[in-house]
């Protein structure tokens, strides 16, 4: 049984005058463990799948199935959200923004406070425990929201494009560490991206979608190459180059 089953997934959003429908037919199996990427152009349901998946949303017909069963079940937090923006809260400090989710989900106890601050030393940000967002650059905040995200300990994280605000040189730092994290701990991951560096760069498979409706139009396997590597190592392997221009040749067609 995979960890993760798509089943027949289609979603039509309705307004007073029009019908859009933004998936249709999406099927797909995703293992524990393994990191997927979603990857396609502007409009492909991307986002619409990672909101069904993560139970925000129904669809309007099909279903999502963790571990056998629908994501509406689940007792557990299964699912953590790592966005584009870091959403911590300006007027917590660091230690209230990582604690929260634990203090909400009453889970809060001195294992999982212990957890939560190695987590924080372990990704570099001892030390600002005491400090408020603001005090910190765009990277050290999404450290503080992956931190966070993970205190809850989800066993799927749903990573929609984290890496897109920050400068180039932050980002790689940053995809580096997501991967070694999210890999130490056994963690099963989706990212949507825009970029087609980034998901050769960390995943295992990437799924391409075509629009209108949003389909998964195909997916491709990284080399065993790549996927033993940081994504940093990865982007200076010649197998990263030429799937680069596999995926962009699979895109340009998609857009004819
Ligand atoms: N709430 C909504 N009501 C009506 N149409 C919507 C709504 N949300 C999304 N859509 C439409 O559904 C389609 C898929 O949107 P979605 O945001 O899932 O795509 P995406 O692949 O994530 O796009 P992007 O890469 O630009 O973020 C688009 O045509 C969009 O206009």
């Amino acid at each position: 049984m995979s960890f993760l089953r798509i089943q027949n997934i289609s979603h039509t959003y309705f307004t007073k005058k029009s019908a859009k429908t933004a998936l249709s037919s999406i099927s797909l199996d995703i293992e524990e463990g393994s990191f997927i990427s979603f990857l396609g152009p502007s409009g492909c349901g991307k986002t619409t799948l990672l909101s069904i998946i993560s139970g925000l949303l129904n669809p309007s017909s099909g279903q999502v199935l963790v571990e056998g069963r629908p994501i509406q079940e689940a007792e557990e937090p299964l699912i953590g959200y790592m966005l584009q923006q870091d959403y911590l809260f300006p007027w917590k400090t660091i230690e209230e923004n990582i604690l929260l989710g634990l203090r909400i989900l009453n889970k809060s106890n001195e294992i999982s406070r212990k957890k939560t601050f190695r987590l924080l030393k372990e990704i570099g940000l001892e030390g600002t425990e005491n400090q408020y967002p603001k005090q910190l650059s765009g990277g050290m905040k999404q450290r503080v929201a992956l931190v966070r995200t993970l205190a809850a300990d989800p066993k799927l994280l749903l990573l929609d494009e984290p890496f897109s605000a920050l400068d180039f040189q932050t980002k790689l730092r940053l995809e580096d560490l997501v991967s070694a994290t999210l890999k130490s701990f056994g963690k099963t991951a989706i990212l949507v991206t825009h970029d087609i560096g980034e998901a050769i760069a960390m995943s295992d498979t990437i799924c391409l979608f075509s629009s209108n409706p949003g389909q998964i139009y195909k997916q491709i396997s990284v080399p065993e190459q790549l996927r033993n590597l940081t994504p940093f190592e990865a982007r200076a392997h010649p197998e990263y180059a030429s799937l680069f221009q596999t995926v962009w040749k699979e895109l340009e067609n998609l857009e004819k």
